[in-house]
């Protein structure tokens, strides 16, 4: 069930503020603002522990530095460690006491650091980019098939993809003549060829398909009635966002990659169950994308995500434990899916997300022609229903029952709370917490005709 998109402006946990400055010095700024955070939260820690030392205090984390890597012997950093070795790993310079506890007063400052971060991240994100797809390869899948489109972009090294449902939807950057090739070329690289070219080229230029009017039938009015109660939204608004087309604004996603999640079904997050899903109910209408970005972790890179992991199990949520390794809480940038999605014909879309950040990043940038029309909510099914056969190997992992609270549930609570995401929880966690499920194949079959 698709939304209209609420005030995200105002609903957003985490606000933006734009930066006017290039994106090295951008970089510079948020290494300096961390840096000052992190700086700030060990003097006040230090001040404290000797003002008032009676809280019982959880064992310090103690992570080695430059100087000690390498020796058994354990390492407490200093602040002196923060200042003078800039090249050392960033969790050294955040390791403290501070780490196991962080106060109110020092969650608002990393939560200021956050804020900066984005604003440096959207100030980054006005640079025009532009993507060229290298090849497009069909996938069998269960049901049908896909098309698979491998881009390079000019932002930069990574493979990017575009996992397409729908042969109509076609890459212009691919089908553009290269010098010098043949057809068997053209072939390997799955362009068209011969009298498909022409009618491809033809389909291109025009891009028609894309303005057809909606032709559903009536949507369910007890669900829409449900949707809007729950959300707070105008009746009249879900009713006719539920009656966009396939073909004027097909679903969209924009997974950003999560080798845990995805590849070894980690349960810690809710990626891995996230990109099915969208798999799932975009077959379902026969039609849509999903641009799958590299940015593993966030933007911060596997690497950096298991260190993050690892504060986690100190007690840190997912925002804390990437400022504590002076990251930003989010380091991703959208400007390579827009430049997909152009490439793709996209200019209307329903997109898959509770993210308020990236439909925002989405449909602003300097270049930016792209409508997100309304958002269909991905709600974690296991929230809701958990007989679906297609689910099953997520509930073999998660193996929990519905008034649990697990991993993958703590890390929406903490999207929810702190990074803006529009998923409603009640607190304490318990079945009646849980949302109104999306009846999305009522609406998702009707749209198919
Ligand atoms: N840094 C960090 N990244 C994580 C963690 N767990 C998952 N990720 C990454 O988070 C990314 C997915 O982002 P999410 O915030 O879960 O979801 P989203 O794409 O912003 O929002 P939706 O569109 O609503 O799914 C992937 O790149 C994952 O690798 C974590 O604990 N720390």
């Amino acid at each position: 069930m698709p939304f209209p998109i609420p005030d995200i402006d105002s609903a957003t946990a985490v606000p933006s503020t734009p930066v006017e400055k290039a994106p090295g010095r951008a970089a510079e700024m948020h290494f300096n603002a961390s840096l000052d955070v992190a700086l700030q939260i060990l003097e006040k820690q230090k001040s404290k522990d000797e003002t008032t030392d009676t809280e019982p205090k959880l064992p310090s984390p103690r992570l080695p530095t430059k100087s000690t890597r390498g020796s058994q012997e354990p390492y407490l950093a200093t602040p002196d460690d923060l200042i003078t070795d800039s090249t050392t790993c960033c969790s050294s310079r955040a390791s403290s006491a501070s780490l196991t506890e962080v106060n109110e007063e020092q969650k608002n400052q990393l939560e200021a650091a956050a804020t900066n971060d984005l604003g440096a991240k959207h100030a980054k994100d006005t640079e025009e980019v532009t993507a060229n797809c290298q090849v497009r390869a069909r996938i069998p899948y269960p049901g049908g098939h896909f098309y698979l489109h491998a881009y390079h972009t000019n932002e930069d090294k990574k493979e990017h993809l575009a996992i397409v449902f729908g042969d109509d939807i076609r890459s212009a950057s691919l089908e553009e003549p290269r010098e010098g090739e043949t057809d068997m070329d053209r072939k390997i690289r799955g362009a068209s060829t011969g009298a498909l070219r022409r009618l491809v080229s033809d389909d291109i230029a025009s891009r028609s398909m894309h303005t057809t009017d909606a032709a559903n039938s009536d949507s369910d009015v007890d669900q829409i009635d449900e949707y809007s109660r729950c959300f707070e939204l105008d009746p009249a608004e879900v009713f006719a966002a539920s009656r966009l087309s396939v073909v004027d604004a097909p679903l969209v996603r924009i997974h950003s990659e999560c080798f845990t999640g995805e590849t070894v079904s980690s349960v810690r997050c809710d990626c891995g169950y996230q990109l099915a899903e969208a798999m799932r109910l975009i077959q379902q209408e026969g039609r849509g994308v999903i641009v799958y970005l590299r940015q593993e972790g966030r933007g911060i890179g596997l690497l950096e995500k298991l260190k993050a992991y690892n504060l986690q199990d100190m007690g840190h949520d997912t925002v804390d434990a990437n400022l504590l390794l002076n990251h930003p809480a989010d380091a991703r940038t959208y400007g390579s899916a827009r430049a997909i999605l152009e490439d793709l014909g996209i200019s209307k879309m329903r997109l898959l997300t509770n993210n308020t950040d990236k439909i925002r990043q989405l449909r602003g940038g300097r270049k930016s022609n792209l409508d997100v029309v309304c958002h269909v909510p991905m709600y974690p099914r296991w929230w809701t229903d958990d007989s679906d056969g297609a689910q099953l190997s997520y509930f073999r992992h998660l193996g929990l029952k519905r008034d649990v609270m697990s991993e993958a549930d703590r890390y929406l609570q903490t999207k929810a709370k702190r990074m803006g995401h529009m998923l409603s929880f009640n607190e304490p966690f318990s079945p009646k917490f849980l949302t109104p499920r999306a009846p999305t194949s009522a609406l998702y079959t009707e749209t198919n005709n």
